[in-house]
């Protein structure tokens, strides 16, 4: 294999002496943005498998989201010669894989997220994962700023379990943490700022090598500098709460202030900004402060033909379509190497990929009994499980990114276009309401998007998007109206197509095989896509009738019953009272990707597909749009 080993940079004294630290040294890396933290981890990955001799599956690396696991796994793949075998891995990811081996017949596809990762920390405080592959030599976790909860409580397990025989480095930016979807409580969250790290020294004193990064390497202009110096400022915040709220807020005044000052790009509305975007070479971010802002900017980029991509949820993956196609394309249960890249070449793999990556990916969770072998079963499981590594599952970058300002941690782009920050208020004192918002994670926020920059950063105008709102309900964004009840819309979701059967079987009266090659080779990601309503009998009582998904005309699949779920209690006014009309189309949807689905054997035999229990299916997107009316051509049945 030619290593790659394309532009290095000359690491400063302080990085070199992360990457030098022997492997069973514990270090822990401080540093504010852009100092180049990611970098010296993939460098230091290097060093422990060249000088220091690790076998790569003895060094387990821990991410927090699925970006930045892909962000890592690529820059593995840019810039490390012998860390290329190492696997990366989300926490989540982790803690399922440990209890799957730990505990196999236990069904842990019916536990939460949350509840598998305290099931692992319980496994490795039992000592259930002592021995074997799981007794990592070195463990190496990026933004440990971000550990909080039960994920911080699992990482302390193993920090503590295998501090005989293990190193570590973690390494992290108190003024970047942002803890997105894990701490709804400002309390709570407060509490667990900076603890992790408090952890490690009082745990390892003076064992412990602490190495500060101070330079910054990202940012090529003075406006992508510009909220560096806060940087500091938001690592250390006064201890005492009232003073670091009042603190908080004035830093982000005044990095609002900043972002204000520089250019402003503009609406979406103007037809200039929409072609300067379109046609730009530079890799570009859009952030929002949450989801609704960032669906409504999709949806108007999605109409006028910008392409782009909404950057999902850290915990929505979908697996790559040429797995089912393999799957489709050998009777066996086991596969060698070289029938495995004879079968590659017809299959659609993304344009880039080595067929010797490629199978280094699936072997981690398929590796077969023989030498050298693919277990084709653990494959399918692993795709039923949602257990496919996750640099096959991660979605493929596109060059404009919407996204929220959480989702856009660890990630780094040349422009920046920031939708303009609300100002901080203090709920009046009238409705004695507690903060509705927390001042210190408001800062680190914009100071986090602020910071993504390599080039130039400016101001977005927000959207109109009073419309947009979250029914807590069913966790969801919709669009609403002008009374509380008013449901003119709902957000798509990974979820939202039927994976019980192939598609074209349920209800669509169509050839699954012929629907398979049309969704193969006709249906991109990124095309316009609607729903339309099957008819008006509702599946259950606690469901909206089935809908049709319809793409160019013809109809490709049907919804899932969570959706038919979820647009019942949307639509509910109270939980006593009846729908009594669904909207007969929804239009406003986009295709994000077609996706492998794994079944049952069975199914895809009725289906006439073969008994290899795998499918493709197209997954959405977007804010769909109610219509309440439709005259004939409106609605298009395919
Ligand atoms: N010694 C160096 N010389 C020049 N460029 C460097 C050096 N170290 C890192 N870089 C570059 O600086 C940029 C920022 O590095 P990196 O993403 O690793 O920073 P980070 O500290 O992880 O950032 P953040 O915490 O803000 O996400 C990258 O493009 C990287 O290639």
């Amino acid at each position: 294999m030619t290593p790659l080993l394309s532009s290095e940079h000359r690491l400063t004294p302080e990085q070199q002496a992360v990457v030098d630290q022997p492997w069973d040294a514990r270090v822990l890396v401080t540093a504010g943005a852009g100092a180049g933290k990611t970098y010296t981890l993939v460098r230091r990955l290097d060093v422990l498998v060249e000088r220091e001799e690790l076998e790569a599956g003895e060094i387990l690396v821990l991410s927090f989201s699925r970006a930045a696991v892909r962000e890592l796994t690529e820059r593995i793949e840019r810039h490390a010669v012998a860390a290329q075998r190492i696997r990366v891995q989300t926490f989540d990811g982790w803690a399922s894989a440990l209890l799957h081996r730990a505990y196999p017949d236990v069904d842990w596809g019916t536990y939460s997220f949350d509840g598998r990762i305290e099931a692992a920390t319980e496994a490795l405080d039992k000592g259930a994962v002592e021995g074997g592959e799981y007794v990592p030599a070195h463990v190496m976790i990026d933004e440990v700023q971000d550990l909080i909860g039960v994920r911080r409580e699992m990482v302390e397990a193993l920090l503590d379990r295998f501090q005989e025989n293990s190193g570590f480095t973690v390494v992290g930016d108190s003024a970047q943490s942002v803890y997105g979807f894990q701490v709804s409580d400002p309390d709570q969250r407060a509490e667990e700022t900076d603890r992790f790290l408090e952890w490690v020294r009082a745990t390892f004193g003076e064992d412990l090598v602490e190495i500060h990064l101070g330079d910054n390497f990202r940012a090529r202009s003075d406006t992508a500098r510009m909220a560096l110096p806060h940087g500091s400022e938001l690592q250390h915040l006064p201890r005492d709460r009232t003073a670091a709220r009042g603190e908080a807020e004035r830093i982000h005044g005044d990095l609002r202030a900043l972002l204000l000052s520089t250019p402003n790009f503009g609406s979406l509305d103007d037809p200039f900004v929409l072609a300067a975007l379109r046609d730009s070479p530079d890799s570009t971010a859009i952030l929002t402060r949450d989801n609704g802002q960032a669906l409504s900017l999709s949806g108007t980029l999605a109409t006028a033909g910008v392409p782009h991509t909404l950057q999902r949820s850290a915990r929505e993956r979908s697996a790559p379509v040429w797995i089912a196609e393999l799957l489709a394309s050998t009777g066996t249960t086991a596969l060698t190497r070289e029938r495995f890249e004879d079968l590659l070449v017809g299959l659609p793999v993304p344009v880039g990929s080595a067929p010797e990556a490629l199978w280094r990916s699936v072997r981690k969770v398929a590796r077969g009994r023989g030498r050298g072998t693919l277990d084709v079963v653990a494959l399918h499981r692993a795709l039923a499980e949602g257990g496919l590594p996750d640099e096959l599952t991660a979605a493929q970058p596109s060059s404009l990114v919407v996204s929220t300002m959480h989702r856009a941690k660890g990630l780094e782009f040349d422009r920046v276009l920031i939708v303009e920050p609300r100002v901080l208020k203090e709920p009046a004192p009238v409705r004695k309401k507690k903060y509705d918002y927390d001042p210190s994670a408001e800062a680190r926020l914009l100071y986090v998007a602020m910071t993504r920059a390599r080039d130039d950063l400016y101001v977005l105008d927000a959207p109109p998007s009073w419309l947009v709102r979250k029914d807590k309900r069913v966790d969801r964004w919709y669009l609403g109206g002008r009374s509380t009840w008013a449901r003119n819309g709902i957000e798509l979701i990974g979820a939202d197509v039927s994976h019980e059967q192939p598609p074209g079987t349920e209800g669509l009266r169509q050839n699954a095989e012929e629907l398979r090659r049309h969704l193969m080779a006709d249906v991109h990601a990124g095309v316009e896509a609607e729903l339309v309503l099957l008819h008006g009998i509702p599946v259950a009582a606690d469901q909206s009738p089935p809908y049709a998904v319809v793409v160019g005309g013809r109809r490709i699949a049907v919804v899932s019953e969570r959706f038919r779920t979820d647009l019942h209690r949307l639509l509910r006014r109270t939980s006593h009272s009846e729908v009594d009309r669904w909207p007969p189309l929804i239009t406003g949807l986009r295709v994000e990707c077609v996706e492998s689905v794994a079944g049952s054997p069975a199914a895809t035999e009725a289906a006439g597909l073969g008994t290899h229990g795998a499918w493709v299916a197209p997954r959405l997107c977007g804010l769909g749009r109610f219509h309440w009316y439709t005259d004939g051509p409106e609605v298009n049945t395919g």
